[in-house]
């Protein structure tokens, strides 16, 4: 089920005056797909997801699951909403929002009490849920008794058993462990992949967005800025901002000296770049490039003649397990680059001729 959203508006009016948390959000969350909204704190992230949940209700703009409007205001009239019990949506939330005084199964089974079902239909479809998130077997135990990761899942069979169109996630995983956090966030994918379902993700963390997400939608200050495919946002940023959430560093500004082909070529501190996007730009023009970590690296045989090639001293060598951070001053640019951490590493105060992969160096709009 697709989650259309058109210019969404949402002000909180506090003591310290109006904050405003949504400007005209305009997105669409495709169905059947995993979508994550990331952003620093304070974006909106979490006011847009309880708006679509109908915990929080607009100040103006237009909600429709397919074609089926949830919420609706025009300017000044009265707001057209579907209660939050009819639109279809479950949410996971941080805390879980698990009970503690429940066994598993009646967790689970909450959802459907209401529903005047069948206790052999209810009994059906939890197992069904606890099958589907590897809990089969833990129905009487109580739901304290289990390790956080346990209990996330819980609280995503809970969600589930009630055949939801949409679910909505709230940071599910913050609450856990580096290590489990990264299990659970492949367990996930994996189950919304077979699932199938429409979900909406939200996470201030990078790494989550990327490996969850089939779209990734970037929001600062109540809009949003960017969005694409995890390859699409990280390979093909448009702005500094994203650039910088996404944990990017090095950027040096330069004036654009013509066009080579697809690429163009800019004139700065380093020297002659040749880098991606906007064959557009006009010779003359002030532009900021982005250079990747990773397309630095140092210079081999046969790579004399070839474009992007500096000359810099090493300043600082980090280990840090897989590979080495290395910090190079080129004149008066101080670059963050990576040096395999299996081949002896160049000295500190070291001179290195290095290349720069066009492929990996872009401007920014
Ligand atoms: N009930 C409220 N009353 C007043 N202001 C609020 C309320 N809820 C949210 N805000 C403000 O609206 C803005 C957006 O908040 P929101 O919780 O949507 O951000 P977020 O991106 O989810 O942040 P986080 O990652 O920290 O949860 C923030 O400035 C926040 O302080």
């Amino acid at each position: 089920m697709e989650i259309r959203i058109h210019q969404l508006r949402k002000t909180f009016r506090t003591a310290e005056g109006d904050v405003a948390a949504l400007r005209d959000v305009t997105l669409t969350v495709p169905a059947h797909q995993v979508t994550t909204l990331l952003g620093p704190s304070g974006c909106g992230k979490t006011t847009l997801l309880r708006c679509i949940a109908g915990l929080e209700s607009p100040d103006a703009g237009e909600i429709a699951f397919g074609e089926q409007v949830v919420w609706s205001r025009g300017d000044g009239g009265l707001p057209k909403s579907v209660p939050p019990d009819r639109r279809g949506v479950s949410m996971v939330f941080q805390t879980y929002a698990i009970w503690p005084h429940m066994t598993v199964f009646q967790n689970v089974a909450y959802p459907l009490e209401a529903r005047g079902l069948s206790r052999a239909e209810i009994a059906r479809r939890v197992r069904e849920a606890l099958e589907f998130v590897q809990l089969s077997g833990f129905e009487r135990r109580p739901a304290t008794a289990l390790s956080g990761g346990q209990q996330q899942r819980v609280a995503l069979a809970r969600a589930l058993v009630s055949q939801p169109r949409i679910i909505l996630f709230d940071e599910p995983l913050s609450n856990l462990d580096a290590k489990l956090r990264e299990e659970t966030r492949r367990d996930l994918r994996k189950l919304l992949t077979q699932l199938g379902i429409t979900a909406l993700y939200v996470t201030h963390d990078r790494l989550e967005a990327l490996a969850l997400s089939d779209l990734v939608v970037v929001m600062k200050d109540g809009s949003v800025v960017e969005m694409g495919t995890p390859q699409e946002i990280y390979f093909r940023p448009r702005s500094r901002f994203v650039v910088e959430f996404l944990g990017g560093s090095n950027f040096v500004d330069g004036t654009v000296a013509g066009r080579d082909g697809d690429r163009v070529r800019v004139e700065t501190p380093l020297g002659l770049l040749l880098c991606e996007g906007q064959a557009s730009a006009s010779p003359g023009s002030r532009v900021t490039v982005y250079i990747r970590t990773e397309a630095i690296r140092p210079a081999a045989p046969g790579d004399e003649g070839r474009p992007n090639v500096v000359r810099g001293r090493l300043q600082s060598l980090i280990f840090v397990g897989e590979h080495y951070d290395a910090e190079v001053a080129v004149q008066e640019t101080r670059l963050t680059m990576r040096l395999g951490s299996t081949t002896p590493p160049a000295q500190e105060g070291q001179q290195l001729t290095l290349v720069i992969e066009p492929a990996g160096c872009r401007i920014l709009e």
